[in-house]
């Protein structure tokens, strides 16, 4: 039988970075079928975040469009020329006038014919640092109770890489909604040494209710249950009144390292403010030693069933 080579998901260590202690802000925003009147209030709760001592800020899924996978395209934007994309802009103006950092949500890209999913990341430069492409798409097989039909590949192409970030803050791995769902993204930024990892997210109502907040303390942990957190998860949702084809569950929210709740909010319009302090990963995984408790010689039975599965 062929052996697998099994990865640590604990190879990378956590290094400390300039800032270990700061406020998240979170701008969960009413999105509407306006563009500029978009832009004109993300600018305002950006604002508002940073004047309540945010310095890390995070914006939602799909801030500048409504949610609907034939708009994408009128609303798209080309990040390798942000003088002419006026979503880009303003966060780049924003973050270097108020010196913060802003993780920017997603707004519909567009390269070379395809439309992307994607989230900006700003530093306090302005300069944009990283650009996330949301990996996994939502296509619904078919509609749940009280929902609309989704298939969000009808429109947008699939990244096709994880994306890890090395910010003043921290080391910040970013996933889009969808992404949540599947915890080897998670666990392999755990394996890149993040600190936290960013969701934008648009849940629906009808797994927002039940998945939501259960995926973001799950995806906090090296393994698939929700137990054993060990770094910081943020969310960021649209407001429910927010215009798309379907109903958004609001919620955002950000969790610590052993899966509590720091900070959460409803479905209006919010700016939320959590204070971040990295000093609760390294005791949590002082107090839980997972890494050394680990049995990758035991696990690799597992994968060893995937390579045969009739053996
Ligand atoms: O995974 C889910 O249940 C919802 C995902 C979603 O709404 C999205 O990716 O936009």
């Amino acid at each position: 039988m062929a052996t697998v080579a099994v990865q640590s998901f604990f190879s990378a260590p956590l290094q400390i970075p300039k800032i270990t202690q700061f406020k998240i802000g979170i701008c969960q925003l009413k999105v509407t079928t306006e563009k500029s009147a978009n832009i004109f209030n993300a600018h305002s709760l950006i604002q508002a975040a940073a004047e309540q001592g945010a310095s890390l800020i995070l914006l939602p899924e799909m801030w500048n469009c409504p949610y609907s996978t034939d708009l994408f395209a009128k609303f798209a934007e080309d990040f390798s020329d942000i003088d002419s994309a006026p979503s880009l802009l303003m966060l780049s103006e924003v973050a270097s006038s108020l010196g913060v950092t802003i993780i920017g949500g997603s707004i519909p890209e567009k390269d070379a014919g395809q439309l992307y999913n994607s989230c900006p990341v700003f530093g306090p430069d302005g300069e944009l640092k990283a650009k996330h492409r949301k990996i996994h798409l939502f296509d619904m097989g078919k509609p749940l109770p009280g929902e609309v039909q989704f298939k969000e590949s009808d429109n947008i192409s699939a990244g096709e890489k994880p994306t890890v970030v090395d910010t003043d803050f921290g080391r910040i791995g970013i996933g889009i909604c969808h992404d949540i769902r599947f915890p080897e993204l998670a666990m392999s930024y755990r394996a890149r040494g993040a600190h936290l990892i960013c969701y934008p997210g648009a849940f629906n109502m009808s797994t927002g209710a039940t998945l939501w907040e259960l995926e973001q303390r799950t995806r906090q942990d090296d393994s698939v249950s929700a137990v054993d957190n060990q770094l910081y998860v943020a969310s960021c949702s649209p407001s429910r009144d927010s215009a798309g084809s379907y109903m958004i569950w609001g919620h955002s929210t950000v969790v610590g390292p052993m899966g509590e709740i720091i900070a959460t909010t409803g479905h209006e319009e919010a700016v939320l403010i959590a204070e971040i302090d990295y000093a609760a990963i390294q005791w949590t995984r002082e107090s839980l030693p997972l890494e050394s408790q680990k049995h990758n010689d035991i696990y690799q039975f597992v994968d060893l069933l995937r390579e045969s599965p009739s053996s």
